[in-house]
């Protein structure tokens, strides 16, 4: 820690919005033009220069909502000292999700859980640009007792006590340096979206699939739900061109009921999906239970959308799902994403975190890193999501290399966007919205 302390002064939030629905970038069968963007906060210090940011992802229209719940949440950061919120991290989270009006209108889901996930990353930014590293790295070096005094483990303890996670990340913390090591020479796995788009019409899925293959990616995910007959036609495009090798993942974005997704996903096997994604709504725990007993082999994934820890214990408590995607901003942050990583591990089921938005990917590769170095300790059907669109606004974009995301190394959680960019696409007085409305 450094000894002088910092104070946090003001804050200020941006409501950005690029509009990604123009070319159907990010489209799937429930969310059919998105216009990715970000409820934006940045956490001023004493410190000039010394900033956290975070962000919330939405797809357009409510982003303003999530901006109005960061302003209700930021406040209480306010003239706290960081080193009063880095000391307790789990009291830091209570701080933001316990106040006992504000919860109401959760509690620890919907709008206000995103805005916490904002708030509470740009501590963790703020936190590790003040030590000098990067999060994943100041969190792999942290002791499992520090990681395990970040949660807070209400609701948890009867699946998951502060003991038992205390002994996973122990049992990992003897191997972590050669699992850092190998991350820093090959980086962490990963998958792409960006060809799949349910927008996307065939030839430009079959362009994109051939670039990809050649530039040694090796799993590709296809959007489907809405048309039986479109899908099949699309899949006949993907597998053809990815080879039988290749894995390919389905996603529905929660268009089916629970008998529709049995049905639709019977007539896609021939396709051999590894995953279907959101099969039904991210609620119905036993739905997605009974859809991954009647369609396996076949696997079933989700996250996006899970709301909070609970919801995901109870998913991995009742077999629910094969994958667990945890997403950086759904959950309230980096604080409670630890305890899903941890949950999951118990359970033994893979992590494979949701990207697909605008940031997540800057976000996830932290998290990965921490899971596999700290955590999981394992490789094995772990696959990082990636999709290849408005990195550029972003001071330090993942970088990629053969299909794997490599380390970052700029102190802070990779999520600072240029000021040209927050000024360009700020929604909706900024000159790139100007320039559609008089278009
Ligand atoms: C609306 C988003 O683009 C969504 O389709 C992303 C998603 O489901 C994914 O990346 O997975
Ligand atoms: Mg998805």
């Amino acid at each position: 820690m450094t000894t002088t302390p910092i104070t946090i002064t003001h804050f200020k939030t941006h409501d950005i919005r690029f509009p990604t629905s123009l070319a159907l970038d990010g489209s799937d069968a429930m969310n059919k033009n998105p216009d990715y963007s970000a409820a934006y906060v940045i956490l001023y210090t004493d410190q000039p220069g010394l900033e956290g940011h975070g962000l919330t992802f939405t797809i357009g229209r409510g982003n303003e909502i999530c901006v109005t719940a960061i302003e209700a949440l930021a406040p209480m950061l306010v003239g706290l000292t960081l080193e009063s919120l880095t000391t307790d991290m789990a009291a830091c989270w209570r701080l933001l999700t316990g106040d006992s009006q504000l919860r109401w209108i959760g509690p620890e889901k919907g709008a206000i859980h995103l805005a916490t996930a904002a708030v509470i990353n740009a501590v963790w930014d703020l936190y590790a640009k003040t030590e000098g590293k990067p999060l994943w790295k100041l969190l792999v070096d942290m002791t499992p007792e520090q990681l395990v005094a970040c949660i807070d483990f209400r609701y948890l303890t009867d699946a998951l006590t502060p003991d038992e996670a205390l002994h996973i990340l122990q049992e990992r913390a003897l191997s972590k340096t050669e699992r850092e090591q190998e991350m820093q020479l090959i980086g962490y796995p990963a998958y792409t979206t960006s060809a799949g788009w349910l927008g996307y019409s065939d030839e430009k899925i079959e362009a994109l699939c051939r670039e990809a293959s050649e530039q040694g990616w090796t799993h590709f995910k296809l959007k489907v739900g809405s048309s039986l007959t479109d899908d099949v036609r699309r899949a006949r495009i993907m597998r053809g061109i990815i080879g039988p090798d290749r894995r390919l993942m389905m996603d529905a974005n929660q268009y089916w009921d629970v008998p529709e997704a049995i049905a639709y996903m019977r007539q896609l096997a021939p396709f051999d999906p590894w995953w279907i994604e959101e099969p039904t709504s991210p609620d119905d725990i036993l739905g997605h239970a009974a859809i991954a007993r009647a369609i396996a082999p076949i696997k079933v994934a989700t996250g996006e959308h899970v709301q909070n820890r609970i919801i995901f214990k109870q998913l991995l408590q009742a077999k629910a799902i094969d994958f667990c995607q945890i997403d950086a901003c759904r959950l309230g942050g980096v604080n409670e994403v630890l305890a899903v990583l941890l949950l999951a591990a118990k359970f033994g089921i893979p992590v494979c975190p949701h990207a697909g938005g605008v940031g997540l990917c800057e976000y996830v590769q932290h998290l990965s890193l921490l899971d596999y170095i700290c955590i999981s300790g394992n490789l094995e059907n772990r696959i990082l999501e990636y999709v290849d669109h408005l990195h550029e606004h972003f001071e330090h974009p993942v970088v990629i290399h053969n299909g794997h995301y490599m380390p970052p190394t700029a102190p802070g959680y990779s999520i600072t966007m240029h000021p040209s960019s927050l000024h360009e696409y700020a929604y909706p007085e900024g000159p790139a919205w100007q320039a559609l409305q008089h278009k």
